[in-house]
């Protein structure tokens, strides 16, 4: 694999405000590279930059091995362009404002092909202000490819769209990384970080506090595994916390919940069959990635 996009100790600040304090990151082609944090991590600023809309106050950027601000026309070619609400007219139909983004490309894709996998052939003659929600992100996506774009940039996409219209979106942004495209995807949903990306950095505070895979993040934390059921018998905490690798015994509604730092499975059954107890309802919980993230943003950045 060669890296895509190469950031090296980026810095940006509006006004006396530092967004990005030092941010290094790179992705590799064919990956679908998430960018997570909380509301105010520089994550937009991040993307801005990397997209040459913003000049940087310090580091390197390179996409593709262009600078993406000084050579933003080369960056125009081979990234996809972004379209915000209200870019397009929405008296436009789908097929004018595709056949109109296709003319700013010298080698546009065939954007018949593009509506027929993205599935928006029924509303090729539809007004695009009369385009449901997610058939309006499919429209987007289909501009986004239309230019034929090595490198996607996808900042918040599935934000607003019903789950189902969600789902569909996340099958269309796989399809179009299996079509070769790498992706860079920002976003505050656990659930669509851990089902499209391979790998994230979590940002915090303008800078990066760790860059691996969704379960690597998980694995970060001390506690990440957990085992919950609801016990036959009483059960005094200490016949639990006295087992290696037990972190703690905490309860609710009856349900008793142990984590621990290594897998604590069978320890914890045959401590239970010893004193005639039998764990209803047993289920092994994986540490929700949200937990993990919270866990790392609440470390210094940089630290973890
Ligand atoms: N145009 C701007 N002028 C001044 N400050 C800005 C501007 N854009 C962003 N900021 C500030 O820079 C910091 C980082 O903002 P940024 O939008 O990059 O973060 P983010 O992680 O994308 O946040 P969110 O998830 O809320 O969109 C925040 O403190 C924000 O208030």
């Amino acid at each position: 694999m060669s890296a895509v996009i190469e950031v090296q100790n980026l810095r940006k600040k509006y006004g006396d405000v530092v967004a990005v304090d030092d941010v290094s990151l790179t992705v590799e082609q064919g990956e679908i590279f998430g960018i997570l944090g909380p509301d105010g991590a520089g994550k937009s600023t991040t993307v801005e930059c990397i997209e040459g809309l913003r000049k940087r106050d310090g580091g390197t950027i390179r996409v593709l091995g262009f600078d993406p601000y000084a050579e933003r026309a080369e960056i125009t070619r081979r990234l996809d362009v972004r379209l915000q609400d209200g870019t397009t007219s929405d008296r436009l139909q789908v097929a004018e404002a595709l056949t109109l983004y296709s003319s700013f490309y010298r080698d546009p894709a065939d954007w018949h092909v593009l509506v027929d996998s993205l599935g928006l052939n029924s509303g090729a003659t539809t007004g695009s202000g009369e385009l449901s929600c997610d058939q309006k992100q499919r429209l987007s996506m289909a501009l986004a490819l239309v230019g034929n774009p090595q490198v996607a940039v996808l900042d918040e996409i599935t934000t607003g769209l019903d789950p189902h219209a969600r789902r569909e979106t996340w099958d269309t942004i796989e399809t179009v990384r299996a079509s070769g495209v790498t992706i860079l995807l920002v976003t505050h949903l656990m659930e669509e970080a851990e089902r499209l990306c391979d790998r994230v950095a979590l940002l915090n505070k303008g800078r990066v506090a760790a860059v691996d895979t969704p379960s690597g993040l998980i694995q970060r934390i001390r506690d990440h595994h957990r085992i919950t059921f609801l016990p036959s018998l009483p059960l005094h905490d200490d016949l639990l916390t006295r087992l290696p690798g037990v972190t703690g015994v905490t309860r609710k509604d009856e349900r008793v919940t142990v984590t621990a730092t290594t897998d604590v499975l069978h320890p914890v059954l045959s401590e239970l069959a010893h004193h005639g107890i039998v764990p209803e309802g047993l289920r092994v919980e994986r540490v929700p990635l949200e937990d993990a993230l919270l866990a790392l943003t609440a470390a210094d950045p940089g630290e973890s």
